[in-house]
């Protein structure tokens, strides 16, 4: 078989220099400068082993090919290139018949391109691809991965990998020294990768793949998927080759500079391939009523930078915050679909409502089928002290093997949900976004607005999950960081009225409030059905308290119903820190001054 590649760029003259050197018949069409310098002097091909100059046998345009019965088109061009390529090949003369007889192999990013080269061509090849490379300069490529060039999991399209061709073109890629795994189900690694690619745009435009704003993308992503039910596969944990094989490893005298988006900037190309990354996601999303505000922000960013021929990093991460935010709520008959694909979220019932001890035989009456019950006092909170408070945050390790007890693994979309407007449900929300888990949302509504049937008794005990949690990721205040807000921000009190002003304490040995701390009761952030205010209408609230433009603080009596109020400041688009030591830290404490006041 000889190897036509469509495309000379990283990925193109990448493969093909393997196959060269690997005596594997190969022929690649290179435009322009790049081709002109291969021709003359072979291309330059970079290694963290070494440089090596490798003969590759180029030809300018389709022209120049007599294309024969044994070739394979591989497309190595940008997505967006592809469909002109296709045009450009698929009828031309092919031994006995036409090019779109011929095999097709897509060694590109994104879902587009298999689907559309499936129009013409009858046979279509493709892979997830990690293959980290460079091209920047004509005549010159860099391949950063090492030992091997890089990975390469082949599929047929849509599915199967039998055909002998397949197994063919695996046999000489892996000759050519890329680690190759066959998957029967292509589309599943394609969407694995894909989780990885929506960040192109942020190194390219950032010049960093900011922790927040990969783990948002992604979420989005995740949410996406499920709702069109396309499985995902988990490239580092589900593979057969040790992807350690191809670590992106120096290059002496030159570092990798960025994704291939980032290197469609730094080569001023025009165009970028984020309509086929970030905007596979915003279409699936549009067909399946998914909102996908971060990828959509990513995606216009990415096609303007290029179209303005912006240098990469050249743009600010704080543009990204607002449009950004992850979804707080999910509605129920958005869950209820979730619950039905192909990966559903972990599902939490944080049945716990201060003075009711019997959460747990409330869950066993009735929850929403595959919910894992969530104990409050021992779960979400370390135990009680009077210098600490009555819920003081759990430690790191209790949450995190909680949280693989509830079957939370990397990457796992969480939901959680009471029978009291979330006012409980909101801790675990609240904790694990603090740990670091992306996508946690409440039911909105509770357990109310469930339309489905309910399961009754301890249901299924789920498979452990694996997740590592590494909180920090949400703000926590200290006593004296509390103390100290009022005359900087905002201090909101969540507890009910008649608690702020200290007319009555029902639990807590001091009566009063926190000097300077606001009145802002956690049950006005819900409307008459216990589901959660508009977002217009909860920002006019707190704008209203003054919150918004400073730092903003949020106690409670334990900080289990101000991580109530701070989703719903979330849900306004206003940030927040969470006091966790609360009411019940601040009047165990003789010296702390206390405020009282008067209903006006
Ligand atoms: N670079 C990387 O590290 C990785 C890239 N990928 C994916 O691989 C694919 C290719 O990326 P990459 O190699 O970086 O892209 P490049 O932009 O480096 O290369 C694409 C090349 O295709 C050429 N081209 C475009 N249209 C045609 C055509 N009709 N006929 C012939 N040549 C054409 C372009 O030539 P010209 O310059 O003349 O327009 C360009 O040289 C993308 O889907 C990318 O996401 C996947 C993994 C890693
Ligand atoms: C992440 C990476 C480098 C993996 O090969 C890639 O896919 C890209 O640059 O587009």
């Amino acid at each position: 078989m000889r190897y036509v590649i469509i495309g000379a760029g990283a990925i193109g003259s990448t493969v093909a220099a393997q196959l060269q050197l690997a005596g594997i018949p190969v022929v690649l069409l290179a435009r322009g400068e790049h081709g002109a310098a291969i021709r003359e002097n072979g291309l330059r091909y970079l290694r963290p082993s070494g440089t090596r100059q490798v003969r590759v046998p180029v030809a300018e345009h389709p022209g120049e090919v007599t294309l024969t019965d044994d070739d394979v088109l591989v497309l190595a061009t940008k997505s967006q290139q592809t469909e002109q390529a296709l045009q450009e090949w698929a009828w031309r003369p092919a031994g006995e018949g036409v090019a779109a007889d011929l095999p097709v192999l897509s060694l590109q990013n994104g879902l587009e391109n298999e689907r559309a080269a499936l129009r013409r061509f009858g046979t279509v090849f493709g892979a997830s691809v990690w293959l980290p490379c460079t091209y920047l300069t004509p005549g010159e490529v860099s391949a950063e991965g090492a030992e091997k060039p890089g990975i390469l999991w082949l599929g047929g399209y849509p599915a199967g990998a039998d055909d002998p061709r397949l197994h063919a073109i695996a046999e000489d890629l892996g000759t050519a020294d890329f680690a190759v795994q066959l998957v029967p189900d292509l589309i599943r690694w394609k969407a694995g990768k894909l989780l990885g690619n929506v960040g192109n745009a942020v190194d390219a435009l950032y010049g960093e793949r900011a922790g927040w704003v990969m783990d948002e993308l992604r979420a989005e992503a995740r949410r996406v998927f499920a709702a069109a039910g396309i499985a995902v596969a988990d490239l580092v944990r589900e593979s057969e080759v040790d992807v350690s094989v191809a670590a992106i490893a120096e290059i002496p005298g030159r570092s990798r500079g960025g994704s291939s988006t980032w290197q469609s900037l730094a080569r001023g190309t025009g165009s970028a391939e984020g309509d086929f990354l970030n905007g596979e996601i915003v279409l699936l999303g549009r067909l399946h009523g998914v909102p996908t505000p971060l990828n959509e922000a990513l995606q216009r960013r990415i096609a303007l930078a290029a179209e303005h021929g912006a240098a990469p990093g050249s743009a600010d991460l704080a543009e990204l915050r607002t449009p950004g935010r992850t979804p707080v709520l999910v509605s129920a008959g958005e869950l209820a679909r979730e619950l039905e694909s192909a990966e559903p979220p972990i599902l939490l019932d944080v049945r716990w409502v201060l003075g009711d001890p019997h959460g747990h035989q409330h869950y066993l009456d009735g929850h929403i089928p595959g919910a894992v019950y969530v104990d409050l006092h021992t779960e979400l909170a370390a135990p009680p002290t009077p210098a600490e408070g009555r819920h003081p945050l759990p430690e790191p390790a209790d949450l995190q093997a909680a949280a693989r007890r509830w079957g939370v693994r990397e990457g796992s979309r969480v939901v959680a949900y009471d029978s009291n407007g979330n006012l409980a449900a909101a801790r675990a929300w609240w904790l694990l976004r603090w740990a670091g888990v992306a996508d946690v949302r409440l039911l909105d509504g509770g357990l109310d607005a469930w339309q489905g049937p309910l399961e009754t008794g301890f249901g299924r005990t789920p498979e452990p999950g694996d997740v590592v949690l590494k909180p920090g990721n949400l703000p926590v205040l200290t006593i004296d960081e509390a103390a100290a807000l009022p005359s900087a921000g905002v201090l909101l009190d969540a507890r009910a009225g008649e608690r702020y002003r200290g007319e009555q304490e029902p639990i807590d040995p001091r009566a009063g409030h926190i000097p300077g701390a606001l009145s802002a009761p956690t049950g006005e952030n819900l409307g008459p059905d216990r589901r959660f205010r508009p977002a217009a209408e909860l920002a006019e609230r707190f704008r209203a308290l003054g919150a918004g433009d400073g730092p903003v603080g949020v106690y409670c009596g334990s900080g289990v119903t101000a991580a109530h109020q701070i989703a719903a400041l979330a849900i306004a688009g206003i940030d927040a820190a969470l006091y966790p030591g609360s009411w019940s830290q601040w009047s165990n404490q003789p010296d702390r001054p206390v405020e009282r006041s008067v209903e006006t």
